[in-house]
């Protein structure tokens, strides 16, 4: 399948990494986020169901903090958490008014999605909330999501976490903004003849093989559990771009088809 599907694409969901929100010297990243506000919002006026997925809040709480490297320990990771996503959801909001858009947050754990009456009930709150022209901001609720032995609350990853709500609203397609411009042959942070991949329509075990972990110190999931969400957008029959998330209005060109990063469908 080529990239013909993504013009039909009318609900869209957009994940954005926190090496796209946050820059090196551990400020807000303003550009990427006015940017998506922009490029988001014109969509919305154009009737397309938009979803943002976002991570970043514990960049932002460790910025809110003025802290530069982030801590060890659970708690206080998911303190900063808590923490930074006040401050990330204020400047979206800001952000977003800027364009007339307004935004809704959801902040969900991995057993609300597992157990099918919560399942059900966050579907139905996501439909309400793309019924009224509003934006969707999802994240994980890291201050509470920890793994215990019989209760799995963490979904490990927003990587995943994009994927599964593209599964739960029955979106058409899955923009994941990362600090690269796809997926590489090769980790190209490491190898300079790295070859950037155009089209992936199976994840086999040699293709898993080539994906390295996070490359910045803001990163959590890394090319591993991109290539892992791109199974479940694969189990649903769904499609999926991986691109670079400092060109977000590029996004416009990815959806009329054109050859813009890495993409995932069958
Ligand atoms: N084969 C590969 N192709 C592209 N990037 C790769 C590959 N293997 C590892 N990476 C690393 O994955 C990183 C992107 O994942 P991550 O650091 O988690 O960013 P984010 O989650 O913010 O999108 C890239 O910066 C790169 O260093
Ligand atoms: N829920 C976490 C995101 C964890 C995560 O997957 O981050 P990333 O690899 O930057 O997409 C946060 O908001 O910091």
């Amino acid at each position: 399948m080529n990239r013909e599907k993504l013009k039909t694409a009318k609900r869209i969901v957009i994940k954005i990494g926190t090496s796209s929100l946050i820059l090196a010297n551990g400020q807000i990243n303003l550009k990427n986020m006015d940017d998506l506000a922009f490029t988001l919002s014109s969509l919305r006026n154009e009737g397309y169901d938009i979803i943002l997925v976002t991570s970043g809040a514990i960049g932002v709480g460790l910025n809110v903090l003025g802290m530069d490297k982030r801590p060890s320990e659970i708690a206080q990771q998911q303190a900063l958490a808590s923490i930074g996503q006040v401050e990330l959801m204020s400047l979206y909001n800001h952000i977003f008014a800027r364009y007339q858009q307004k935004v809704s947050q959801l902040l969900l754990t991995n057993d609300v999605i597992e157990y099918p009456e919560s399942r059900q009930n966050a579907s139905m709150s996501l439909q309400a909330i793309l019924s009224m022209g509003i934006i969707p901001i999802i994240n994980e609720n890291d201050a509470v999501s920890v793994d215990e032995m019989d209760h799995k609350t963490k979904f490990g990853d927003n990587d995943r976490l994009g994927a599964i709500v593209t599964n739960l609203a029955d979106a058409d397609l899955l923009i994941m903004l990362s600090d690269i411009d796809g997926l590489y042959d090769k980790n190209p942070n490491i190898f300079d003849d790295a070859k950037l991949i155009d089209t992936v329509s199976e994840i086999t075990d040699e293709l898993m093989k080539v994906a390295g972990g996070a490359g910045s110190r803001f990163g959590t999931g890394g090319m591993t559990s991109k290539l892992e969400a791109a199974k479940l957008i694969f189990d649903n029959d769904k499609q999926m771009v991986l691109t670079n998330g400092a060109r977000i209005r590029e996004i416009r060109d990815i959806i009329s088809g054109k050859k813009k990063g890495t993409y995932f469908g069958q």
